[in-house]
């Protein structure tokens, strides 16, 4: 089992992602440099606007960076083809959204399991029993998305992210529209799935609270990396959200 001394999981260099020309251009990543360690949740966390979801996405190889680079392990998900990007994705990042994404005419079970059949991996059923049990969604196994609440939908959309065994799991805002004590417990899962399964998970948060369940902040402005902050506590990450005020342009 993994624990935080794992190596990298991600590495980004010089990743640059500018929507729009002329005047307008909005630069969303400017020159990122990161490093994630494997069995370690990380929390990005930043004013609106300063480009989180445009770095999570490019991580994840869902949006493709106007220059820089991104390596899951080995494998270099910049520069692939799309079908390439697809199958190494499919492979090795997971992906939790901000609105679950479930497929409301499956089940919970083939909802998970739908990243092994679309990339044409073996099915393991002890791995699915584990997340299962982990996520404590055993009933949801028979549901529809519909049938189940909201908190339900994101433990399912978990297990779908961490089926297919990937080294990373990106998510936006995994807790975003979650009470507190359905919060407290996907936040859980995410640190024990770093924790006891070795799993890389970083995800994009606006919750003081949420970032700290993780191991390490990282504090993103104007596109930029602007500082992070080791073992946090709800106190260090909004002294380091004011911190950042300083620096908005
Ligand atoms: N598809 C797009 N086309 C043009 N501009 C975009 C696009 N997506 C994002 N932007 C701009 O890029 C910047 C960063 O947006 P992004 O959504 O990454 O920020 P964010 O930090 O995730 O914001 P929030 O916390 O409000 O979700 C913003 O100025 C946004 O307006």
């Amino acid at each position: 089992m993994g624990d935080a001394t794992t190596p990298v999981a991600l590495t980004a260099r010089g990743l640059t992602k500018t929507y729009g020309a002329g005047e307008g251009a909005v630069t969303a990543v400017d020159h990122v440099d990161l490093d994630i360690p494997g069995g370690v949740l990380t929390a990005v966390m930043g004013p609106s606007g300063s480009g989180k979801t445009t770095l999570v996405h490019l991580l994840a190889g869902l949006d493709r960076p106007d220059s820089g680079e991104v390596w899951v392990g080995d494998d270099e998900l910049t520069g692939l083809s799309d079908k390439k990007l697809a199958q190494v994705r499919g492979r090795v990042v997971g992906f939790v959204f901000q609105g679950f994404n479930l497929i409301q005419t499956m089940s919970g079970r083939d909802n998970i399991v739908l990243p092994l059949r679309l990339n044409r991996l073996p099915q393991d059923e002890a791995w699915l029993a584990t997340l299962v049990e982990m996520l404590g969604i055993e009933r949801e196994l028979d549901r529809r998305p519909y049938e189940m609440s909201g908190g339900q939908q994101q433990r399912v959309a978990i297990a779908r992210a961490l089926i297919t065994r990937p080294r990373v799991v990106l998510a936006d805002e995994p807790t975003g529209n979650l009470d507190t004590h359905a919060s407290a417990q996907i936040l859980s899962h995410l640190r024990t799935s770093c924790r006891e399964l070795g799993q890389s998970v970083v995800m994009v948060t606006h919750d003081p609270t949420a970032a700290s369940y993780a191991g390490r902040v990282l504090l993103f402005a104007n596109g930029r990396v602007e500082g992070h902050i080791t073992d946090p506590t709800p106190e260090s990450v909004l002294a380091g959200l004011d911190a950042l005020a300083g620096v908005e342009r």
